[in-house]
């Protein structure tokens, strides 16, 4: 899964006893099969330590100075804390920001090429953005113009991730390439969808620990689109910092409930089937081989009418206990929860409409999808509600037997409905991870 929690933070030179488990999101011993694979291109401070050595580069030097002019010399080099340091790999099988811990703070782009720009132009500016995101994800500076927001920082596992929506292919020619699985969400009863905040032609998610170099990617990958692409939309999100908690818990959303459970989990055997296009043979365009599909919902929480509810009536919307995320027939957080169970008054301890009891699985024909979400913050209207909620982000190798199923079911009945509305969708094709040398979607501009 994309892991839900955030590591601790070891103190700036603490050793490496948290190595391979400091990598971001590799959580506590509590959470055993979590640990047992780390996310995908996370490499660790043991590793960037042992990269440093090989290459004479301090680990200042691997984590933020390459590039920039005032790189600490080797002797007098002051470590990075493990959150600075940590860097996710960008040439990799799946393109990094699916698997890859949830990180403190989030910006998801969208783009729509400009008039008059096509294919040539789109080609060239994938191309321009790779080398960005490579760049960046490894601690170094743009190639051009760096702004130097993010210099004395580390590469703070960012992740930059691409991807095309529906409209782009039209728009360059490529029709013939579209999947079908991008084929437009239904509508749903309970949508409240701003056209202008929805969809475009490209969609890029940035992820970091460090609001700084989130901001530094954000910057540069717009400046890169230059007259080729203009943002349509642009969110900003965040989740708990690492460190944070004494120990790595599961993450929580903006109504306090644990959230992130029962994500799938890539040890799980069907992990890879579920969440990735199959390298070959989908029946879908070769280019989107080891790709994934992004369902991408601004939901904003009624916060007011959420916080007056009992804390009872607040776990039984969900069907779990607020303090620990356990199911309401008792356990921890991991404990199956027992959906026959009835109380002393034969009702059913977790309700018919608990979120948790309608989203599973195998309520919705084996439907699973990776959420990998963050929440926004973006002040309070004029008429002092907050305009927060979850920036919902889904990924899963075909919507119409991930996202689709269950939210089709949401719509009809589901107890959190009447405190969420979503105000905006997006559904993305991101193709598998550039190999070195390529940049990402090349098989489809090239192919
Ligand atoms: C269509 C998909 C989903 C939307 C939209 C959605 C919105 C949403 N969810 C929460 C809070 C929780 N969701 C939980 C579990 C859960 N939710 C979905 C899907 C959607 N949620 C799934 C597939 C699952 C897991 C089901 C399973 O596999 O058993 C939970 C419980 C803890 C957990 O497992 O993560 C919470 C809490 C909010 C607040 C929200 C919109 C704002
Ligand atoms: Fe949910």
């Amino acid at each position: 899964m994309a892991d839900q929690s955030t590591p601790k933070a070891p103190a700036p030179g603490a050793g490496l006893a948290a190595s391979a488990e400091g990598a971001p999101g590799v959580p506590s011993p509590k959470r055993a099969p979590h640990r047992e694979t780390p996310p995908e291109g996370a490499l660790s401070r043991r590793r960037l330590l042992g990269t440093a050595g090989a290459t004479g580069l301090t680990l200042g030097a691997v984590g933020g100075a390459a590039g920039y002019a005032a790189a600490p010399s080797a002797d007098k080099a002051t470590p990075l804390s493990s959150v600075g340091a940590d860097q996710v790999r960008f040439h990799v099988k799946h393109q990094p920001g699916i698997t890859t811990a949830l990180q403190a703070r989030g910006h998801l782009v969208a783009f729509d090429l400009a008039a008059g720009a096509g294919r040539k132009e789109a080609a060239a500016l994938l191309r321009r953005w790779s080398e960005t995101a490579r760049r960046l994800m490894a601690g170094e500076a743009s190639a051009q113009d760096d702004t130097d927001v993010a210099r004395d920082a580390g590469p703070s596992s960012l992740t930059v991730t691409f991807g095309f929506g529906y409209s782009f292919f039209a728009r360059t020619g490529l029709e013939k390439q579209r999947p079908d699985a991008l084929d437009p969400l239904p509508d749903f009863s309970s949508d409240h969808l701003d056209k202008a905040r929805s969809d475009g032609d490209l969609w890029v998610q940035i992820g970091a620990n460090d609001a700084l170099v989130a901001f530094h990617a954000l910057r540069a990958i717009q400046k890169d689109a230059g007259s080729a692409a203009r943002v349509r939309w642009q969110m900003n999100g965040f989740n708990r910092s690492p460190g944070a908690t004494a120990q790595p818990m599961t993450a929580r959303n903006l109504m306090g409930q644990i959230d992130g459970t029962r994500n799938p989990k890539p040890a799980d055997k069907d992990f890879d089937q579920r969440i990735f296009v199959p390298a070959s043979g989908s029946g879908g365009p070769e280019w989107m081989g080891n790709g994934s599909y992004a369902v991408v919902r601004r939901i904003r929480m009624l916060l007011d009418d959420w916080e007056k509810l009992a804390l009872k009536d607040q776990e039984d919307v969900i069907g779990r206990k607020k303090s620990t995320g356990a199911p309401l027939t008792g356990g921890s957080e991991t404990t199956e929860p027992d959906l026959e169970k009835t109380g002393s008054d034969g009702r059913l301890v977790i309700p018919v409409n608990a979120h948790a009891r309608i989203t599973r699985p195998d309520q919705n024909g084996g439907a699973a999808m990776l959420r990998r979400p963050f929440s926004f913050h973006d002040g309070i209207d004029a008429d002092g509600v907050p305009d927060a909620g979850l920036l919902f982000v889904c990924w899963q190798a075909d919507p119409l037997r991930g996202f689709v199923p269950v939210q089709r079911k949401l719509d009809r009945g589901d107890a959190l409905s009447k405190f969420i509305r979503h105000e905006s969708s997006g559904l993305f094709a991101v193709p598998g991870g550039a190999a070195e040398g390529e940049y990402v979607g090349q098989r489809l501009l090239e192919g």
